[in-house]
């Protein structure tokens, strides 16, 4: 995965919806959304693979706990085309973290049984355009 990482700082709580819109590269390989206490402990690795560590559109999600990687959960959807523009809302609460898009949503546990996140991470062929807390 190439460029686009934007980094926030701030409380979220759960309830709280941290909106992420932006536009998937034309040539993308991949992108991730990374969400929760900073860059080695993870609640949440949001990761569309359009063709990137061997799997093909396949939406790998997973937690990072002192920079170890959880056990990795594969979705069967992937909702995702190149350049497409999207909106990606994720919210969370004391059992797990909900991704939702316009046509799909998909869950994952708060494996780490976080009560906040502090940090949101944007990286690969993902150009944001903008973030929103609601
Ligand atoms: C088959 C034996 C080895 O298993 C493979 O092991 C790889 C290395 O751990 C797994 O890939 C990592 O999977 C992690 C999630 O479990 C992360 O997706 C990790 O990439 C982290 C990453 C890099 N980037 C990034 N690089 N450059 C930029 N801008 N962003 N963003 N996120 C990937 O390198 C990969 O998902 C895994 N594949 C399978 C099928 O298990």
């Amino acid at each position: 995965m190439e460029k686009g990482l934007v980094v926030i700082q701030r409380d979220v709580e759960p309830g709280e919806c941290i909106k992420v819109k932006g536009k998937i590269q034309s040539d993308a390989k991949g992108f991730a959304v990374n969400v929760g206490k900073d860059s080695n402990t993870l609640m949440l690795h949001f990761n569309p693979r359009f063709d990137c560590h061997g799997d093909v559109n396949t939406i790998v999600c997973n937690s990072k706990e002192d920079g170890v990687w959880g056990e990795e959960d594969r979705k069967a959807d992937f909702p995702f085309q190149h350049g497409d523009k999207i909106e990606i809302c994720i919210s969370f609460d004391e059992a797990e973290a909900t991704v939702k898009l316009p046509e799909a949503e998909f869950k994952f546990p708060n494996r780490l049984g976080m009560e906040k996140i502090e940090y949101l991470a944007v990286e690969g062929d993902f150009k944001v355009k903008a973030i929103k807390f609601s």
